[in-house]
């Protein structure tokens, strides 16, 4: 048993690993772009290296001659010598950290653009199962990650590499024996890196999934902030978010110490190291196998050979962090978009406003039956009202007219066209759209109402308002129509963002409307100006309206009633009562409670 656990987790292991490398290849073909500018940085990176490895080399050289012998021919030269290595040194670590800091930019600016873009191709189920904050996420804390990495760790990972394999070279030219010595404590470096990062991997992709997971719950939370205080949820939310944050730290602490060990554990491998070299060296020395140079030269790459080790095993977390993060966003990039218009769909031409439901069935879940064999058809004008209880299928059916989602069988005519073989856009650019949460943008009145057309005058705007009865409340504004709104904006009443929202439908004039009933309770008299807009609104369209209050309803041209996914009643407010059914039932139950007696 145990052994199939350890076989398993080694194929897991294996798997990440392979996993990260198709990662960073897919990162490298980004970096790839800037072809020039990173022959430019590897030239640094080998400058720096070669120059790193020729000033302890010139010193050990200069020991030997100058000091072993008592001349001082040349020495001052040396000395220059020795000033420009270390300048040029300088100056070499500068230019590549400066080039790949543009390169990096440059790399999650087109990663971001990229995850941006393809947020705006994904289907409205992507949006729906995932929380917002968590996607947020994705876009800046993760993206940050590979930034900050790209910044330092390639050139970290280069110059250590190229450090690691020069050093090596020029020590065993100068001394097999003693370089044998140096590397002594290697194989203990090895295995301190290897247990370290083998654990702190895994906990780096922990720690960043349960920082999306709490950004998504504090994004959550924030939008919810008036449920959670009429509900008096406050204990209950502090203590989820407790929780949250406690397992955030545990993944955090534990990566981040078992990381701050590393470079405490070689500083003491590379004193244990200089200490042997310097004993070793000492003997060799005496014996006249070797140099004082050599030695001095030896006791410092023996830190120079540590030191790109330690780099190594420090960037090696860097990373995977970095490629956690990657993953995360490729992760969007990947997902299949939402699907594409069929080979051969054309845009759908101006609309008169006919649509028909034949035999329509669709499940969100495969083998389930959210909404089945639905046929209705709504002529062009007319009013078509949705009424059922909740969970029965209207929303779906409202999703299924804005093909959010696609019939699993039967068909969807607009104007007598296959929905599936005209575009989505030109179909959606028909429609639109007054839904419960009225959306408003960051923006003012003006620009927000615009939204509906882009290219309407402004005397066009404040027409719209004025259908919409909304122009009454934006002339008292100090700023009218220049008030700056934002998404949550609490100057506005809910009733006066439903007003905006229907003088925004007003000015796009779309062939189809649909209209997702507001539940919240509105003061009698702004529901009274709502009821009066709502007219203009559905004249000359085909209107599809979500009710929850029957009584708005009664002038609809069809009633269209659903339970459990199915039509059961289809007919005019009179003819359905008149048939003592379930739209009866349910009207003289709304009417028990009181609900119809508001306007
Ligand atoms: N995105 C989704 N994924 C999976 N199931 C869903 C999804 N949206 C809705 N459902 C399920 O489909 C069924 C119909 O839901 P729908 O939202 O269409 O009902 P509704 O009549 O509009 O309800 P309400 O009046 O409460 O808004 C419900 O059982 C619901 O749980």
């Amino acid at each position: 048993m145990v052994k199939i656990q350890r076989e398993r987790h080694a194929g897991n292991q294996k798997s990440t690993i392979k996993g990260s490398g198709r990662t960073i290849r897919r990162i490298w073909s980004y970096l790839a772009d800037e072809r020039n500018l990173l022959i430019l940085v590897l030239l640094m990176i080998v400058a720096s290296s070669a120059l790193g490895l020729l000033g302890p080399f010139l010193i050990g050289w200069g020991i030997d001659k100058y000091f072993a012998t008592g001349s001082t021919d040349g020495f001052s030269l040396l000395l220059i010598g020795l000033a420009a290595v270390y300048v040029m040194h300088s100056l070499s670590l500068w230019f590549q950290s400066y080039w790949m800091i543009g390169i990096a930019q440059k790399t999650v600016y087109i990663m971001r653009r990229q995850l941006f873009s393809k947020f705006h191709q994904l289907s409205i189920d992507f949006f729906n199962k995932r929380q917002h904050g968590e996607l947020m996420s994705r876009i800046t804390n993760d993206i940050e990650n590979v930034s900050t990495t790209l910044n330092s760790s390639v050139i970290q990972v280069f110059s250590s590499v190229l450090t690691l394999v020069g050093t090596l070279a020029v020590m065993i030219w100068l001394s097999p024996m003693l370089t044998l010595v140096t590397m002594i404590i290697v194989p203990l470096m090895f295995l301190g890196m290897k247990w370290i990062t083998g654990r702190t991997g895994k906990l780096y992709k922990e720690q960043q999934g349960r920082l999306g997971e709490m950004n998504g719950y504090i994004e959550e939370i924030i939008s919810g902030q008036r449920i959670i205080k009429s509900f008096s949820q406050e204990p209950q939310v502090i203590e989820e978010f407790r929780i949250k944050n406690q397992r955030l730290k545990e993944s955090g602490y534990w990566a981040q110490t078992l990381t701050g060990f590393i470079p405490k554990l070689m500083n003491m491998l590379n004193n244990l190291s200089f200490t042997i070299v310097a004993t070793v060296g000492g003997f060799f020395a005496l014996k006249g196998y070797v140099t004082i140079g050599t030695i001095v030269i030896f006791s410092e790459y023996s830190r120079q050979f540590t030191r790109p080790l330690n780099d190594l095993s420090n960037q090696f977390n860097t990373l995977l962090s970095a490629v956690a993060g990657a993953d995360r966003v490729f992760d969007i990039i990947d997902t299949e978009e939402e699907a594409v218009d069929e080979k051969g769909a054309v845009p759908l031409p101006n609309m008169i406003g006919k649509v028909e439901f034949k035999d329509v069935s669709f499940s969100y879940e495969k083998g389930g039956d959210t909404v089945s064999n639905l046929n209705f058809s709504a002529q062009p004008g007319e009013t078509i009202a949705l009424v059922g209880p909740t969970g029965a299928g209207k929303s779906t059916i409202i999703n299924l007219i804005s093909r959010f989602y696609e019939p699993e069988q039967g068909l969807i005519l607009f104007d007598g066209h296959d929905s599936k073989k005209i575009t989505r856009d030109s179909l959606r650019k028909q429609m639109g759209f007054v839904l419960q949460d009225s959306f408003l943008f960051q923006g003012s009145i003006r620009e927000n109402i615009r939204y509906g057309r882009l290219d309407a005058t402004d005397e066009e705007v404040v027409k719209a308002a004025k259908a919409a009865n909304a122009h009454f409340f934006i002339h008292r504004l100090p700023k009218g129509y220049d008030t700056e709104l934002s998404q949550d904006d609490a100057g506005i009443s809910q009733g006066q963002r439903q007003l905006l929202s229907i003088a925004r439908a007003i000015l796009a004039d779309p062939a189809i409307l649909i209209m997702d009933e507001a539940t919240s309770s509105i003061d009698t008299i702004t529901e009274l100006k709502i009821q009066e807009a709502l007219q203009h609104l559905l004249k000359g369209r085909t209107s599809f309206i979500i009710a929850h209050r029957l009584n708005t309803i009664k002038n609809a041209d069809q009633i269209i009633v659903i339970e459990s996914g199915k039509i059961v009643e289809k007919g005019s407010h009179e003819e359905l009562l008149a048939k003592k059914g379930f739209y009866h039932e349910l009207y003289t139950s709304q009417l028990e409670k009181n609900i119809l007696l508001k306007p």
